[in-house]
């Protein structure tokens, strides 16, 4: 992934740019290949001579990409990257000689409107521009290339010591092309940007490396204009390879979002979590009857979903998707990661916002207060019919006791809620015996997906995180065995069992990464650090080799699956690493970074 916080590019080790939606990362894609073939646009540089040896990494503490090819003749280097610094958005490629004479070959074949608009292309003095509608991208390179009526080439040779640059920036097709800046210059303060916010990072334990990278593509998946966090800059890589569990994840989860900002709090980073409260506030402003489970990146409410048919899907993996239909759901549990942010927000010290909040978390209040029985489609958004999920009544507890904390421990800001403390007690000792009684299988000693059901769920694993319950109580260590028994699919975690019905989907899926991360926090909660050091390793293993994390990973077939890189496996990662890190400290329970 490059990234440039308005969008991000996918690069394959094989040269070529295969996804990149621009200017947000929401807009339609115009390299699309990644869900097709080439002819769905994509930008490759490379030899034309077969290749030996390739090597990618990042440079240290940055979002800039560096692969090294060895092929017949000679070795090159290509170093490529966005522009975070800027706000237009602008990817370059400096492609550098190592050793011998390597002829090369750069084919730019963009296809708008996610892969079905041809541009026009036009060579003009210094750049060649290809324009379809509204979209328009201009190349400047430092070879000669030819404009072709589908493609724009080049045929070059890179020897030892010489350099060459692209750069391609998109631009509002009514308007002239920016100009872009030195290449080399441009590399420089990319490199900057980066490594100076990597270095903000406070989290110094033994895993660091692993910590820095999740949280800068945690970064690289921020639209920084507002804030809001996307899942992932994917849409439709499937779940299960030539499926049709495949969604649409360039979009502001509250449940995914707000996770992000624990993770950032254990970096450190106050400034992104002020930044994701007040987003976060200004989308959910209104009626709390008509808060979305997630929103566009400026707070946009309709997500309409809708299959794209010309495009064949990874590997076969049909429908395309984009929009997504769970934005009309109703998923209880957000209200929960609302209270949790504000609360959270001001706990690790972010000062209260300009306009207090209060009025609006008392709203919000009210209605979780007389919303909190209905049955909802739950955190994993199935689509087969709503029910009393565990989790989701586990997450109407927390919203309530978030509200509790707020008023007991910041009484000056928070007045409003103080007159309601008594009842708001009440409430919250109600939902929990509920949990208790419905939730809990006597049979099977442990907590179930949804009341009254016999069916495991891995989403009951947070329980100890939000201090519902001890990680050694009884009935959190009889629900650890159970997932143990159950959902561990060759040592990773299965968030359920597809093939119970639930979802509503045809087919199964791969081990859910963030819930493999919550088994390893339940084993360093109860004091059990070899199993969770064992378990995070392997976690860590299945790793991309830039360190990358989908949202699941399928052990039958050795390799990820889902959009790509997903926020909530990397946010789980930083989560993992620092309650191990504390454990091994001697601190008992869970411990995020507020004190
Ligand atoms: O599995 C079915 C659902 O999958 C997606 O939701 C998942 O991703 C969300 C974003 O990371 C996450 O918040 C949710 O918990 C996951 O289940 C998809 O967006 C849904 O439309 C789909 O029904």
């Amino acid at each position: 992934m490059l990234a440039d916080l308005k969008t991000a590019a996918l690069v394959g080790i094989d040269g070529s740019v295969d996804w990149m939606c621009a200017p947000r990362f929401d807009s339609d894609a115009c390299f699309a290949a990644l869900l097709g073939y080439e002819e769905h646009g994509q930008w490759g540089i490379r030899p034309t001579a077969p290749v030996t040896a390739r090597k990618q990494r990042y440079l240290e503490d940055t979002v800039v990409l560096q692969t090294d090819v060895v092929c017949d003749g000679g070795a090159y280097r290509i170093t490529e990257f966005m522009r975070p610094e800027l706000k237009r958005t602008e990817l370059i490629r400096i492609v550098e000689g190592l050793e011998g004479r390597v002829e090369m070959e750069m084919v730019l074949a963009p296809r708008f409107g996610y892969g079905a608009r041809m541009p026009w292309i036009s060579q003009e003095e210094h750049s060649v521009s290809l324009v379809a509608g509204p979209d328009a991208l201009a190349l400047r390179s430092s070879v000669p290339v030819t404009a072709g009526e589908t493609h724009v080439t080049s045929l070059f040779t890179i020897s030892k010591g010489e350099t060459q640059t692209f750069s391609l920036v998109w631009y509002p097709s009514n308007s002239e092309p920016p100009r872009v800046a030195d290449a080399r210059r441009a590399q420089d303060e990319a490199v900057r940007y980066w490594r100076d916010w990597a270095a903000k990072c406070t989290y110094n334990g033994k895993w660091k490396d692993a910590v820095v990278r999740s949280l800068l593509t945690l970064k690289g998946l921020t639209y920084e204009p507002t804030g809001g966090v996307v899942a992932a800059p994917t849409t439709s890589l499937p779940e299960e390879i030539g499926g049709v569990r495949n969604w649409d994840y360039r979009f502001c989860w509250l449940r995914d979002a707000t996770l992000t900002l624990t993770a950032l709090m254990i970096g450190g980073y106050v400034d992104e979590a002020e930044s994701w409260r007040d987003w976060l506030m200004r989308a959910i402003a209104g009626d709390p009857s008509q808060v979305q489970i997630m929103y566009g990146l400026s707070g946009e409410r309709r997500l309409t979903e809708t299959e794209l048919s010309w495009l064949p899907g990874y590997e076969g993996s049909k429908p395309v998707r984009i929009g997504n239909a769970a934005s009309d759901q109703f998923q209880l549990d957000v209200y929960g990661e609302v209270m949790r942010c504000l609360y959270l927000t001001r706990k690790m010290g972010v000062p209260a916002a300009d306009r207090s909040y209060g009025p609006q978390a008392k709203a919000l209040l009210s209605f979780i207060l007389r919303a909190w029985q209905l049955p909802d489609d739950g955190i994993w958004e199935v689509r087969g019919g709503r029910k009393h999920f565990t989790h989701s009544q586990l997450m109407a507890w927390a919203a309530v006791d978030s509200l509790i904390k707020l008023a007991e421990e910041f009484p000056s800001q928070e007045g409003e809620l103080r007159d309601q403390l008594g009842h708001m007690r009440a409430v919250r000792e109600r939902i929990r015996e509920d949990i208790l009684q419905r939730g809990f299988n006597t049979a099977i000693g442990a907590f179930t997906q949804s009341f009254g059901s016999e069916a495991l769920d891995a989403s009951v694993l947070l329980m100890a995180h939000l201090g519902f319950l001890p990680a050694d109580d009884p009935r959190m260590l009889g629900t650890v065995k159970a997932i143990e028994k159950s959902l561990l699919r060759d040592g990773f975690v299965a968030r359920y069992s597809t093939n119970l019905g639930l979802d509503g989907l045809p087919g199964s899926e791969g081990a859910f990464l963030a819930c493999s991360y919550w088994l390893a926090d339940n084993y360093a909660f109860q004091g059990r650090i070899d199993e969770a050091n064992a378990l995070f390793e392997r976690l860590l293993s299945i790793r991309s080799p830039l360190g990358l994390l989908a949202e699941e990973y399928e052990p039958k077939l050795k390799r990820q699956v889902g959009n790509f890189p997903q926020g909530f496996s990397h946010l789980a990662l930083i989560y993992t690493a620092n309650a191990i890190s504390k454990a091994e400290a001697g601190f008992k329970g869970p411990q995020v970074a507020v004190s």
